[in-house]
């Protein structure tokens, strides 16, 4: 994309561009080549994606050409696109996200899913009252609550700048009478007087082995905080289980993201837990067939 050569003989179009830069992170190893050139442009020409299919031939100004080299070099270093764009796209809602988050996942979907679910069989239409224990972006309280207008979410953080970026993304969605953001530890800041309906949580679940071996960039660009755990891999829901027995109404759900590595292994410490019913505890399985989300009820 920088031979002076080339330029002056063949026009940058969308087209072009799209190729050249699919085969460039093809090349450097990217599983979504194409997706990641196609979202770096529509970002430079201040565009949606859809738009770029029908400006195929159109050649760029060089305003934005320089904007998209600068990405594609950015995106080339192994900085992830939802950081370069600002945004990313989960359960069907836009969520800024700058490198104090995690950038949500597709696999935290099938959490929303369940959440959503066990809520609608919770009778009555009175308030929910929801913890979502490691906020981040508030990708998980806010997909619930813009889904579940009896949700009053409690959405926790122990980073200060993680909050801040999930303040922004409550404010974006109007949903500050609805979510309320807490610095703390787990659910150190709810009171202890089983009175949660539901308790969901993504916590960090990487073991310091599997984050060793993490693909560089997600390790390098990712917060540590978001991703890293302990030895195991299961302390912190390991700690979290016994808090959310105490803050749950009987009859309430915990619902927690887990690594396949670990799922059996928390699945048993959950159903050792006396608060909850054992034939409740069940694991569900994302996409590609890996153990997923924990899911169980309190005794009633
Ligand atoms: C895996 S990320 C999940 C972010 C977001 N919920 C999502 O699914 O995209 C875990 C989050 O938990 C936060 N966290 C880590 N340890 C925590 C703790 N002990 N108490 C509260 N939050 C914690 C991290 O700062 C991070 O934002």
């Amino acid at each position: 994309m920088s031979t002076e050569q080339t330029e002056k003989t063949e026009p940058w179009t969308v087209l072009r561009l799209l190729t050249w830069t699919t085969d460039f992170f093809k090349k450097k190893g990217s599983d979504t080549a194409r997706l990641d050139a196609e979202v770096l442009l529509a970002d430079a020409r201040g565009c949606s994606r859809i738009e770029l299919y029908t400006a195929f031939n159109t050649e760029l100004e060089q305003e934005p050409l320089v904007a998209f080299r600068e990405l594609v070099r950015r995106r080339g270093e192994g900085t992830p696109v939802a950081y370069l764009v600002g945004y990313k796209e989960f359960y069907s809602l836009k969520f800024q996200v700058n490198p104090s988050v995690l950038i949500p996942r597709p696999e935290t979907e099938h959490l929303v899913i369940e959440a959503l679910d066990r809520a609608k069989s919770i009778a009555g239409e009175g308030k929910l009252h929801i913890a979502d224990v490691g906020t981040g972006s508030g990708a998980i309280a806010i997909a619930i609550a813009k889904n579940l207008p009896r949700a009053r979410v409690a959405a926790i953080d122990k980073s200060e700048q993680a909050l801040q970026v999930a303040r922004e993304n409550v404010e974006r969605y109007e949903l500050q009478d609805r979510i309320v953001l807490q610095h703390g530890d787990l659910l150190q800041t709810i009171k202890m007087d089983a009175s949660l309906d539901m308790v969901c949580s993504n916590p960090p679940y990487i073991s310091q082995a599997e984050y060793d071996a993490l693909d560089p960039g997600v390790r390098e660009q990712e917060p540590e905080m978001a991703l890293l755990c302990g030895p195991k891999g299961t302390e912190t829901i390991e700690a979290l289980i016994p808090q959310a027995a105490r803050c749950l109404k009987p009859g309430g759900f915990l619902i927690i993201e887990l690594s396949p590595m670990i799922a059996d292994a928390c699945a048993d410490i959950l159903k050792a837990n006396e608060a909850f019913a054992a034939d409740t505890v069940h694991l569900i399985r994302d996409l590609a067939g890996h153990k997923r989300i924990l899911s169980a009820q309190k005794a009633a």
